[in-house]
């Protein structure tokens, strides 16, 4: 199969070096990662290490292949989107946190969009190597009822052939409302309070996290996304155990200065609150918060490194 992975950084960077293993792929990325890549080679270390040598582009335009795969930033799909429909692409999946990423990409795109949940773990350590922190699960499924069950189906077998952890859902939705949950809970909070995920099962950021969490499942189902709030309080809870040792994602943009994804994640939150009348407080908050430290710190607009 041909896959283009548009965002070439962290998490583009592992699959597709992954998938290398077994097709034809195109890393779309950005200086100096790229011309890393096309003269040595991407190394992968840490959970496993290996050498693949992925084609790598910084420019995506009239491109085509059977699957993109979307790995930038949330605050960079609108970009990702524009440059996807130059080209031509047999279904495009979005692998990013965060929620309104899939409906920037079907209206841009003309293909089947697919959405996925992954909880591999990856990091960029220097242009050309990756590191692969954590071996995990990528949960993927078509996004609008419309679009081709089929195509789902079909790139979790490609990505199975590259040995990948793949499974599908027919609600994907609701896995996503439930990683929206675990991440408005621990991202901000741990961006804030300036502690790994660990110090959350402790008050009192337990209680704070877990409020988040129980006000975005409240949201889920106003939006008719049925996730109950034991369900979205618990799996925020397993999450801050089982990775309680790391750095969440958002304290690492935070400490490094750089913008974050809360407009999709807390963010969010409070759109859908608002857009169906309710109160989203805890979610407010933290998204204020988060928002003006980057409007003080003058962060972006694009993000990058
Ligand atoms: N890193 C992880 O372990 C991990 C795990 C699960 C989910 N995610 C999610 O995956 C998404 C990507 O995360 P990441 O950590 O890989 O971020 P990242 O910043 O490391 O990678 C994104 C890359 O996209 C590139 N990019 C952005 N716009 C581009 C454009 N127009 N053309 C070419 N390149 C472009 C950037 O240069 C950057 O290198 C996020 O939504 C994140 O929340 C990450
Ligand atoms: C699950 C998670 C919160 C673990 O740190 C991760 O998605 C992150 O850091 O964004």
């Amino acid at each position: 199969m041909e896959v283009l992975v548009f965002g070439a950084g962290s998490l583009g960077s592992l699959l597709g070096g992954l998938l290398a293993r077994a097709h034809d792929v195109t890393l779309v990325g950005r200086e100096p990662h790229v011309s890393a890549v096309q003269a040595d080679g991407l190394r992968i270390t840490g959970a496993e290490t290996l050498e693949t040598r992925p084609a790598a582009t910084t420019d995506a335009t009239g491109a085509s292949a059977d699957l993109a795969l979307v790995t930038v930033k949330a605050y960079d799909t609108e970009a990702a989107g524009r440059a996807l429909a130059t080209g031509d692409y047999g279904a495009v999946c979005s692998l990013q946190n965060g929620m309104g990423n899939e409906d920037v990409l079907a209206d841009a795109v003309r293909a089947p969009v697919l959405a996925g949940t992954v909880t591999y773990g990856a990091g960029l350590v220097d242009p050309g190597h990756v590191e692969w922190r954590g071996r995990g699960t990528i949960t993927l499924g078509a996004w609008r009822p419309a679009d081709d069950v089929a195509a789902a189906e079909r790139v979790a077998a490609a990505l199975r052939a590259a040995d990948l952890n793949v499974t599908t859902t027919v609600d994907v939705r609701r896995r996503l409302w439930e990683k929206l949950a675990v991440n408005a809970a621990i991202n901000p909070v741990t961006a804030l309070a300036r502690v790994g995920n660990g110090a959350l099962t402790e008050e009192p950021l337990a209680g704070l996290a877990r409020t988040a969490a129980v006000e975005t499942a409240g949201v889920a189902r106003a939006t008719g996304v049925a996730i109950s709030d034991e369900t979205a309080a618990d799996a925020a809870a397993t999450v801050v155990r089982e990775t309680a040792r790391n750095r969440s994602s958002m304290l690492q943009d935070v400490t490094r200065g750089r913008r974050t994804e809360i407009d999709a994640i807390n963010g969010y939150v409070v759109d859908r609150a608002a857009a169906t009348d309710r109160a989203a407080p805890v979610n407010r908050t933290l998204a204020a918060l988060i928002g003006g430290w980057e409007r003080g710190a003058g962060v972006g607009p694009s993000g990058d490194e």
